[in-house]
């Protein structure tokens, strides 16, 4: 990848490249767009198999948090981290204080929270070194774990998909085939489960099939069957680009909706799906609950608000069918549409009105 190239392809702001030898740090900061305000967006940390591999993930999933951000009606920006090493074996108390030192230099640019392989400790060991972190313990006054929020507002979203693609949003009866059942898709399942909806999973992590075959009584299929399983809707809800010219004519459900980022491997393939007459529910309007509630400390956090907020991608998801439906386009496209005319009507009013419209987290 030419960075530059790829950064100037898409008009990203900056990006940070982090190396702290002692602790093992190596970490891509990658800033997308700050119209709206401080980039927003958590760290993942995964073992990518080689760099540049990590940084077009940073750079995709930064750009994805800008567009999420803005559809979710939330004043910030698009950021996002990717810490190299494997979550299991290379964290340290070190590293993520090395790397809350980083982010305090961006002296509030760029707000971190959790992704995939970091926890709320991990949030907690950050903050021992900068305000400009989310998701930390709740015994801070904070919102803690993203996930259960996210997995709410996934199965709101859901719903919406279903009214749209079956004429109801009632799921009891459904079968839903779940890629990936680990922090979000746990919750979801329990969602689903409790309004009678079938479940069939699979995760490359055999204690996380096990928790949700024992816990919802679900059907395990292995890793690569899991795109041809016989299923109403499919919830991606792993890692990103698993929508793909390999998958796509394996697939038998009526409706795409999951938690993962970056679902569509190219924007071709949101034109395929649509072509093939599957609904698909945009993966940053309907994985946005966690970020809703996130953002929700910069007020000083009241979970009942954030919950509330959340629930409004049902209707968010509501207006993407509807703006896909009158301007003939896939609901990908509708979704950034929606997305891009908020920043630029934002853009507008905040060069004539806001002067530094930046929050401040000590608030909460
Ligand atoms: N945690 C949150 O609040 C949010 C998460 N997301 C996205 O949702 C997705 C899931 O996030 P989490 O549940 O937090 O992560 P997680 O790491 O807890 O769960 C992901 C699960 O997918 C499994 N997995 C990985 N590769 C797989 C494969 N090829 N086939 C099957 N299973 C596989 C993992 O073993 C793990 O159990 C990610 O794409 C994340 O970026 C999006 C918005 C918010
Ligand atoms: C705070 C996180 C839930 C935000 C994020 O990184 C995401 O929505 O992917």
């Amino acid at each position: 990848m030419e960075l530059f190239t790829y950064m100037e392809q898409y008009d990203y702001e900056q990006v940070v490249i982090c190396q702290d030898k002692q602790s093992g740090l190596k970490a891509i900061i990658a800033i997308h767009d700050t119209t709206l305000g401080p980039a927003l967006g958590g760290t993942r940390m995964w073992t990518y198999e080689n760099e540049a591999d990590a940084f077009e993930d940073a750079l995709r999933l930064a750009k994805g948090m800008t567009y999420k951000n803005a559809a979710a009606g939330l004043n910030l920006g698009g950021g996002k981290t990717v810490i190299i090493g494997d979550p299991r074996k290379d964290k340290n108390e070190e590293m993520f204080r090395a790397f809350g030192r980083y982010i305090q230099g961006l002296n509030g640019r760029y707000i971190t929270a959790e992704d995939v392989g970091t926890t709320v400790q991990d949030m907690d060991l950050i903050y021992e070194e900068t305000d400009y972190v989310a998701g930390i313990s709740p015994a801070f006054g904070s919102s803690g774990n993203p996930s259960p929020v996210t997995a709410y507002g996934v199965y709101v979203g859901m719903k919406s998909a279903a009214k749209e693609a079956f004429g109801s949003d009632d799921l009891s009866g459904k079968t839903v085939a779940v890629q990936g059942v680990g922090n979000v898709a746990y919750h979801l399942c329990k969602h689903l489960s409790e309004e009678g909806a079938a479940l069939v999973v699979t995760d490359i992590n055999k204690e996380s099939v096990e928790r949700a075959v024992n816990d919802f009584n679900a059907k395990a299929v292995n890793i690569d069957e899991i795109y041809g399983v016989d299923c109403d809707i499919f919830a991606p809800c792993a890692l990103g680009g698993i929508i793909n010219d390999q998958t796509i004519p394996r697939l038998k459900a009526t409706v795409i909706a999951g938690a993962a980022n970056n679902q569509l491997k190219e924007d071709r393939h949101g034109h395929l799906i649509h072509e093939l007459g599957i609904v698909y529910a945009p993966d940053y309007i309907i994985n946005a609950g966690g970020v809703i509630n996130i953002a929700d400390e910069l007020k000083g956090y009241n979970a009942e608000r954030a919950l509330k907020k959340v629930e409004g991608i049902y209707q968010n998801l509501d207006d993407v069918f509807a703006i896909a439906k009158r301007d003939q386009i896939p609901t990908f496209k509708a979704a950034d549409r929606m997305a891009e005319e908020r920043i630029e009507r934002m853009s507008r009013s905040r060069r004539q009105f806001l002067k530094d419209g930046h929050h401040i987290l000590s608030r909460r």
